[in-house]
């Protein structure tokens, strides 16, 4: 009886096992309620549990171990390892980063803001980059975040040229001209929470920081999603919008970024729909 008993439950075991290897992987790396739901949520919980640290600061390790000091492609390809095969993460990844990288070089940008940091993946991807003399300066509220991203972003050597700036995008937006002396950006780079896109592009409008030609991209316009932000965006006549159809970081759920150019403020809709705002 014991014998059986050991058998059933090695196989039970096993079963178990393959179901969490095989199954929910393969699960999850199609379905975008369940990928945000396995990966932000039950699996980030439960290993912050086990090893009693957390995420941003499991990803820092595989960097300091595995990429080399002063190499920001090496600190990129190190976090792109990481997420691939130990753990995901929420970084814009390496298909949609491609993106993101040929966008900042047909930009070619003075001033560059980024609303949402996080570990610094993207502030490096966008930093590297840059002309010598451009400074890129990232938002980020958590300061936990914060804190992991200036050594990731020390780690790959770009620490002069970006400021982790600490706090909420709706406070620090109205400071930026008198924080920098900076009159525009050329490019931005939208990737904080979804609901914030929209109340903070406009706020970039009020606060006259776009001017024409200036390029704003917005990442997982599909995934987790912003409706609200794509309807203004597309229907408003100020803007020149493209869509780039991807997939959400190391998945193979469908997502996507939005680039739009920035044309001058016209007579559009945007007008209006202030106009009965108020
Ligand atoms: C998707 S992650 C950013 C990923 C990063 N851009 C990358 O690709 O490596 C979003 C980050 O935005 C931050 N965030 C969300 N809302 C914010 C806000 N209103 N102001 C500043 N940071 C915000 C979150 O704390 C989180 O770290
Ligand atoms: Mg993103």
């Amino acid at each position: 009886v014991l014998m059986t008993t050991v058998c059933l439950l090695s196989v039970v075991l096993v079963g178990l096992y393959a179901v969490c290897r095989c199954m929910i992987p393969w699960l999850v790396q199609s379905n975008s309620t369940l990928a945000l739901l396995w990966y932000d949520f039950v699996l980030e919980m439960t290993l912050d549990l086990l090893t009693r640290t957390t995420r941003p600061q499991r990803l820092l390790r595989a960097v300091i171990i595995n990429a080399v000091r002063g190499d920001p492609d090496s600190v990129i390809r190190a976090i792109d390892h990481f997420c691939k095969h130990t753990e995901w993460a929420m970084n814009i990844g390496d298909e949609k980063g491609a993106i993101l990288d040929s966008v900042v070089m047909e930009t070619s940008p003075s001033t560059v803001l980024e609303l949402g940091t996080y570990c610094g993946y993207s502030a490096v991807r966008i930093t590297r980059l840059l002309p010598p003399s451009t400074r890129l300066i990232t938002v980020e509220m958590n300061p936990d975040y914060a804190c992991v991203a200036r050594q990731v972003i020390q780690h790959a050597g770009l620490q002069d040229k970006v400021c982790v700036l600490e706090g909420q995008s709706a406070d620090l937006i109205p400071k930026m001209a008198e924080m920098f002396g900076i009159q525009t950006f050329d490019f931005v780079f939208l990737d904080h929470w979804k609901d914030r896109y929209l109340p903070d592009i406009r706020l970039l409008e009020d606060c006259s920081l776009l001017a024409q030609g200036s390029v704003v991209l917005a990442d997982n316009v599909v995934c987790p999603g912003t409706p609200d932000y794509l309807n203004y965006i597309r229907s408003n006549l100020n803007y020149r919008s493209r869509f780039y159809q991807a997939h959400l970081e190391y998945t193979r759920v469908l997502d996507g970024l939005e680039k739009s150019e920035y044309l001058g403020c016209r007579q559009g809709k945007r007008q209006v729909d202030r106009e009965t705002d108020r």
